[in-house]
């Protein structure tokens, strides 16, 4: 209780600090309020308040009806960083509950289906920093989601990702806003994401984009419908542009592309693929506010634990508590057993060092057998509403051309890299953004606690960059100076499949595959390997986009 009231004087501390944040919050209660003027109106067909009417027009208009804005409410009540907020919500539902109206209430399952929520929690409140961060996400978004709680354990790359994000959806830039959001649809919908679909579904209507577009691609304007493509190949085989695609969108003679426009648009579907493979590689629930999130049925008995019924919890702890592990069968020296190939690794690479030829036969090898690494589990992938079935030709996906194998070019990194040729042309077209970027890959490429589990003081920059160069390896990059044999040593089987689903498809991933791998290690460490998933693919997207704009303007 007491670090409950500390917490709160922290918030209140920071709330005086932060007024923008504040102000979000207090606008995100205003308009809640404001509609539910309205609902009462017409719950009651009885005249809004007259404080009320003045302000109505403000959200006309605005989406969603009373089921929407009550789920809203109850986002704020538990999720906003500001005490009164959260307060002034929950008043709210209350007084709308004794009308006779029924009042939603969250499914109680946390921030990840794969993390038990007291992990994540605990991090959450135990740091300032991470209050100040909290408080910038909801300023910047207006909520406070799953994905920003469950990156929070990583505190140096969550907020150089929020400002890259911040950048890219609110700030100038060549794309009005409601085409963002539309991208980032777009985007999220190619691994049918709904959890990002619904998510920026609400925050294109909130931009004021048209509602029609959401019935499909083919109501959006053509400009957009002809990213598709795109959008579609640089999600499955980005080795597949040319500059014939880049062309196709720049030339048009209507609906075409400027070139800074398209590159706005390339970062945006980069970067909501890869956010889609952080949602399935994390499990990520849906929000509280969203489908799947809260319910309007009364709580029934076996919705609780024994527990929670006694001191009025509600909350399903199917995953809380340090029980997991305790069946599987392996050995528990799994860690040390890596950390050993680590040091022996490190010890032949001073003395035997491989021919050139011998390291780019490795690397085919290891190309080759990535594309063997079979990832389908289909009975365990949750069947949810597929929202993205209106958006995108789902039938075209990774396993549909692999399973009949396919060739990947190989791309060699000395001819075209991020750091000596993506970065600078990004940064030329859409100024400081390939700046924001760089700095993100780094962050994630360099992050590290040198720790192993339970064990301290380890250099784990041969797996981190094991684990990235296997990703782009996956993509067909190369890196000459890489003896990609140390793939083979430090990553095994069941990491293997994990890293490959993430990132080629992941909306297969199984909670499964999360649990069988690295089966000692902390939820922060699989979290941080996501990172690296994530990063890295952006990344090798991001190159094969970038070297077939690079080869237009040549
Ligand atoms: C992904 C993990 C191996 C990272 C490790 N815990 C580190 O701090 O470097």
């Amino acid at each position: 209780m007491a670090a409950d009231r500390d917490g709160e004087a922290r918030w209140d501390g920071l709330c005086s600090r932060d007024a923008g944040a504040r102000d979000v919050a207090l606008e995100n209660v205003r308009q809640v309020v404001l509609k539910r003027s309205e609902a009462m109106v017409l719950l009651r067909e009885k005249p809004a308040p007259p404080a009320a009417e003045g302000l109505l027009p403000s959200v006309q208009g605005a989406p969603g009806g009373l089921n929407e804005m009550l789920a809203r409410l109850l986002m704020l009540s538990k999720r906003c960083p500001f005490r009164d907020v959260r307060e002034k919500s929950e008043a709210i539902l209350r007084n709308v509950q004794e009308l006779g109206v029924r009042i939603p209430r969250p499914l109680g399952q946390g921030p990840s289906r794969f993390i038990p929520e007291m992990e994540i929690l605990q991090v959450s409140t135990e740091d300032t920093q991470m209050h100040t961060l909290f408080a910038e996400s909801f300023t910047t978004l207006g909520r406070l989601d799953n994905i920003t709680l469950v990156m929070v354990f990583h505190p140096q790359y969550l907020e150089s990702f929020l400002k890259t994000q911040h950048y890219l959806l609110q700030m100038d830039g060549p794309l009005p806003l409601h085409y963002r959001h539309y991208i980032g649809i777009m985007a999220a919908a190619r691994h049918q994401c709904s959890y990002l679909v619904n998510l920026h579904v609400s925050d294109f209507l909130h931009v004021g984009g048209d509602p029609k577009w959401l019935n499909g691609l083919e109501n959006a304007p053509q400009k957009l419908q002809n990213l598709s493509e795109l959008n579609k190949i640089l999600a499955h085989r980005p080795w597949l542009i040319t500059k014939e695609h880049i062309e196709q969108l720049l030339k048009t003679e209507e609906h075409s592309w400027s070139l800074a426009e398209l590159i706005h648009a390339v970062v945006l579907l980069t970067h909501y693929h890869s956010l889609a493979s952080f949602t399935f590689g994390c499990g990520i629930n849906p929000e509280i506010h969203c489908e799947g999130g809260h319910t309007f049925r009364p709580p029934s008995v076996s919705d609780y634990c024994i527990c929670d019924i006694t001191n009025g919890n509600q909350g399903v702890c199917e995953m809380q508590g340090p029980v997991r592990n305790l069946t599987t069968t392996e050995p528990f020296c799994e860690v040390e057993a890596l950390m050993e190939k680590m040091k022996q690794l490190q010890e032949c690479r001073d003395e035997a060092k491989a021919s050139k030829e011998e390291k780019a036969t490795r690397f085919e090898k290891e190309k080759r057998e990535s594309m063997l690494v079979c990832c389908s589990e289909d009975e365990e992938t949750a069947p949810t509403r597929d929202v993205s079935r209106h958006f995108e030709d789902t039938s075209y996906g990774y396993k549909d051309f692999s399973r009949h194998g396919m060739h990947v070019p190989t791309l060699h990194a000395q001819d075209y890299s991020w750091e000596d040729h993506g970065y600078s042309l990004v940064n030329r077209l859409y100024p400081d953004v390939g700046q924001l970027i760089d700095e993100k890959f780094h962050i994630a490429y360099d992050l590290t606690y040198n720790t192993m589990a339970m064990h301290k003081d380890v250099d784990t920059s041969m797996l981190r960059r094991a684990i990235w160069n296997y990703i782009h390896c996956m993509f067909g990059i190369r890196y000459d100076d890489y003896d990609y044999g140390e793939i083979n040593q430090l990553l095994d089987r069941s990491f293997k499949v994990y890293i490959k689903t993430v990132v080629c498809m992941p909306e297969k991933t199984t909670k499964r595959m999360y649990d069988s791998f690295w089966r000692q290690f902390k939820h922060s460490e699989k979290v941080h390997v996501n990172l690296l998933l994530i990063e890295a693919r952006m990344q090798a997207e991001l190159l094969y986009a970038l070297r077939a704009i690079t080869r237009y303007m040549t």
